[in-house]
């Protein structure tokens, strides 16, 4: 019987079993970024440990990072004292650091797999739940906490129990407007945000196969939104593709050897599953989200559901969102006005999601509606640099978005860009929980950064396909920097 990528992974960076189910894992990348780290190095202060691995961490600035100036001083001072500890602990630890002034920053997510740090069998952890993105390139890929974060920055391992893992198996084809972001916010309206706890989940079939490398990570991105601690694609051609030539990636017979090694690590064709979810790539629709948690979607040109009855929990889940948001059953999404459209996060900030949307604007002559704020912030300054060589800048900009910095933006809002009040913002990022873009009374849909698009378009959120015609998925480079 053979082995799941995951388990052959977790196998081989087992330095010991507890022998009560944890393991200590020995981790070979070790990401971080200024808003979970400043605690972590405190503690190793406190006790007087270095790094012990410093080669095998690599540090980058996006939470905090303004995105209209990176001028010193930050006007937010909470943010300016988080990059200033991150500028110190890196240089009194001999950390690599992805400064802002070095022009190599961006969103921890986005600048792994640019820079070719992320490789297939690798085992990546940052202090960042959505540290599962680097899962897209078969690497075992781990958000944890502060106190984990230590643990690594001073023994380079983590203590965890093995997880089960889940193959969810997409077949066929997808229709066309139908993009990577539907894909997941599919999977988890099907499975719910707990139904992934104490699983990997690995991504498979002819639907997964298909994607590029970019996708792959838009999917992986969100495996944490259902709940799984990690999840990935076995690397194929496309994933070798990506990596050939970055700058962390081994050259000559190096990568030869790194291949070989990558090949075997993808899970055997007679691996045994803890559980299989098989999926047809015809059955999943453009979808937004409209509630508070992600498993509250709709396909884009649905009615908002009904009060769940089936249990008292679920009626009174079903009540508080409809109430935060402001809206009503059996409703459509398109009678809500959007004050806020957003394309970014390291969900979709990247080149190809840019491209794809800048595409459909220009085709289409399309423009902003008035009242409605369009940003478009890059995943990176790499890819904010691409975009700009290609012109879609002046695309976006033509078409009434504000292009940005680079950084997490409104995401999350530890940055100045942040809804206000109540306003209804239609988001490429990867979260609608309440507050969460800034605003304790604001409100996120979460769809594709195409349909973002669309709804600041037509100013309220409808089908790409009505504002942008039936060509707007045009399939473009893999984000390949120049
Ligand atoms: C700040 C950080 C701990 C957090 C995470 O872990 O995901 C953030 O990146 C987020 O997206 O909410
Ligand atoms: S872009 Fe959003 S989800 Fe990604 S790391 Fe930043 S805050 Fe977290």
């Amino acid at each position: 019987m053979g082995s799941t990528l995951y388990d052959k992974v977790f196998d081989l960076h087992t330095v010991r079993s507890y022998g009560d189910g944890r393991c200590q894992l020995f981790i070979g990348l070790h990401l971080v970024h200024e808003a979970t780290s400043p605690q972590a190095f405190a503690m190793l202060r406190e006790r007087g440990l270095p790094v012990l691995m410093p080669e095998r961490n690599v540090a980058t600035a996006d939470h905090v990072i303004p995105t209209d100036t990176i001028a010193r001083p930050f006007l937010d001072q909470l943010g300016e004292d988080m990059l200033t500890r991150l500028e110190e602990n890196t240089t009194n630890f001999g950390l690599r650091f992805l400064s802002p002034g070095s022009g190599e920053y961006g969103i921890v997510h986005v600048v792994g797999p640019e820079q070719g740090l992320t490789q297939p069998g690798m085992t990546i952890a940052c202090g960042d739940s959505h540290t599962s993105t680097h899962g897209a390139f078969g690497a075992v890929a781990l958000g944890i906490g502060t106190s984990q974060v230590r643990d690594v920055l001073a023994t380079q391992t983590v203590t965890m129990n093995r997880l089960k893992v889940r193959r969810i198996q997409i077949d066929g084809e997808l229709n066309p407007g139908v993009t990577a972001k539907d894909v997941i916010l599919h999977i988890i309206h099907e499975l719910g945000v707990v139904g992934g706890v104490g699983y990997a989940y690995e991504f498979a079939g002819e639907v997964i196969e298909a994607m590029s490398m970019d996708e792959r990570m838009t999917i992986c991105n969100m495996a944490v939104e259902g709940g799984a601690r990690c999840g990935y694609v076995n690397p194929d051609e496309k994933t070798f593709e990506f990596l050939k030539g970055r700058p962390a990636v081994p050259t000559g017979e190096a990568w030869d050897r790194a291949v070989t090694w990558w090949k075997w690590v993808a899970s055997d064709a007679d691996a045994e599953y803890d559980d299989v979810v098989l999926m047809r790539g015809a059955d999943i629709r453009p979808m937004v989200t409209w509630g508070i948690n992600l498993e509250q979607s709709v396909p884009i040109d649905g009615l908002l559901p009904q009060i769940d009855e089936t249990s008292p929990e679920a009626a009174a889940s079903f009540a508080e969102a409809y109430d935060y948001m402001g809206m009503k059953p059996g409703t459509s999404l398109s009678e809500y006005p959007i004050d806020v459209a957003f394309i970014g996060s390291c969900t979709n900030g990247r080149v190809s999601d840019f491209v794809e949307v800048a595409t459909a604007l220009e085709r289409s002559g399309a423009h902003v509606a008035p009242g409605v704020r369009a940003l478009a912030v890059p995943g990176s300054n790499a890819v904010r640099e691409e975009l700009i060589r290609r012109g879609i800048d002046k695309v976006l900009e033509k078409a009434g978005f504000e292009f940005r910095l680079a950084g997490c933006s409104m995401c999350l809002a530890m940055n100045p860009d942040k809804l206000v009040g109540q306003e209804l913002a239609a988001s490429s990022s990867n979260r609608n929980f309440k507050g969460r873009q800034g605003s304790p009374t604001g409100r996120t849909m979460i769809l594709s950064p195409l349909a973002v698009a669309a709804a600041a378009v037509n100013g309220s959120v409808c089908d790409p396909t009505s504002v942008f015609g039936q060509a707007v998925t045009t399939p473009d480079s893999e984000g390949v920097l120049a």
